[in-house]
């Protein structure tokens, strides 16, 4: 799927930056922090104890809704249980991911995502923004994996891409459940929601993304950065952040807070396009990963979005004289493209005056 007809290409990196900005240091030689890499303290301050964290839904609680409704407006997160996605193929893409990114570097660069391309091996893409580089990796998967993993394991690539794409048919059916869910809770139904209806080119497809994220050992945690402060431009992520912690989300009057790894859970992020059509109601999750000195930590995120050219703008059932319209509607493209330049700050570009 890297062709211009897909979102993919509206992620690309800009040809003309350093190569610094996609290949990843060959983590496993470094026993010094580089200079290139060393953040400010207080850009990696830690985060603040609250009493209560980051709501967790459990799917089979009747309260569920109500739930979810309260975490989104005031966390644009919540975790997950009881989700019916198979334990085992969450220990199936943990495994995965650590035998990809345990391969040595020279083999890991076979796949390396080229500066036009938006999947493949390299530095997330929003370290373009940023003078110090982060202490990760990552891998991104749009569909079948098959090109790249066939680079990394010209013949031992099978299991790999079973579970890629196994995990993806599995969260697609728990995102569009969890984005019913979320849109009950504010009494919108389908036709309040315009986004998956045709498409101007026919395409109905919602159009998602996988990527494997890993942040290895880190001798000097307190001044590396795993991923820079950042929302998603999707309009729900999960992310299975396995057993080691390193996630936080930004709140408001609060700082920091860290997102406690629980077993088995999803983190579900309120992306910006769900800002938009929430018509700021749900708030879009300002978050980020740090990192730590004893333990290789890996996380999953899946991004999910509407068909690349549908507009997007918020609910004309939230919008009255108390809450005037915020937003002009926009699509994924247009928005990605705007955030490839305008990173966090995409979404004032859209925003009416009030
Ligand atoms: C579908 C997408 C979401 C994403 C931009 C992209 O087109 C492809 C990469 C995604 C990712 C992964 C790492 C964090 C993130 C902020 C980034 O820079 O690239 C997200 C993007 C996003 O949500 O904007
Ligand atoms: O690794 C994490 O906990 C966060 C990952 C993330 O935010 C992302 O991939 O967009
Ligand atoms: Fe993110």
């Amino acid at each position: 799927m890297n062709n211009n007809n897909s979102i993919s290409a509206s992620f690309k990196t800009n040809p003309t930056i350093n190569l610094d900005h996609i290949i990843p240091l060959d983590f496993k030689t470094v026993l010094k922090l580089p200079k290139s890499h060393s953040w400010s303290t207080t850009t990696t301050s830690t985060h603040v104890e609250v009493d209560e964290g980051v709501p967790v839904v459990d799917l089979a609680d009747p309260e569920a809704l109500t739930l979810i409704r309260g975490a989104c407006e005031k966390w644009g997160m919540f975790q997950v249980t009881n989700h019916g996605v198979p334990i085992k193929l969450l220990k199936q893409i943990e495994f995965q991911s650590k035998k990809l990114f345990g391969l040595p570097t020279n083999q890991k660069l076979l796949a390396v995502r080229s500066p036009e391309e938006c999947t493949g091996y390299g530095l997330p893409r929003i370290s373009t923004f940023f003078s110090k580089l982060f202490w990760s990796e990552g891998f991104s998967i749009m569909g079948s994996p098959l090109h790249h993993a066939r680079q990394l394991w010209p013949n031992h690539h099978f299991d790999f891409c079973n579970v890629m794409v196994e995990y993806q048919k599995e969260l697609m059916g728990l995102t569009e459940r969890i984005l019913g869910l979320m849109f009950t809770s504010l009494d919108l139904t389908q036709e309040d929601v315009k986004c998956f209806s045709e498409s101007k080119n026919g395409s109905k497809h919602p159009q998602a993304l996988l990527q494997l994220n890993s942040y290895p050992i880190c001798p000097d945690p307190t001044r590396a950065m795993g991923l820079a402060p950042h929302t998603d431009s999707s309009l729900l992520t999960l992310l299975y952040q396995t057993n080691i912690s390193g996630l936080q989300v930004f709140r408001e009057n609060v700082g920091w807070v860290l997102v406690n790894p629980i077993s088995g859970a999803f983190v579900v992020n309120v992306g910006d396009l769900m800002h938009i059509i929430c018509n700021g109601r749900f708030k879009t999750a300002l978050h980020r990963a740090l990192v730590n000195q004893t333990h290789h930590r890996i996380s999953v995120a899946y991004f999910y979005g509407p068909p690349k050219d549908v507009n997007i703008s918020p609910s004309i059932k939230l919008v009255d004289r108390d809450h005037p319209i915020l937003y002009r509607p926009v699509t994924w493209k247009e928005f990605l493209d705007s955030k490839a330049t305008h990173f966090n700050k995409a979404l004032d570009f859209i925003r009416f005056d009030v």
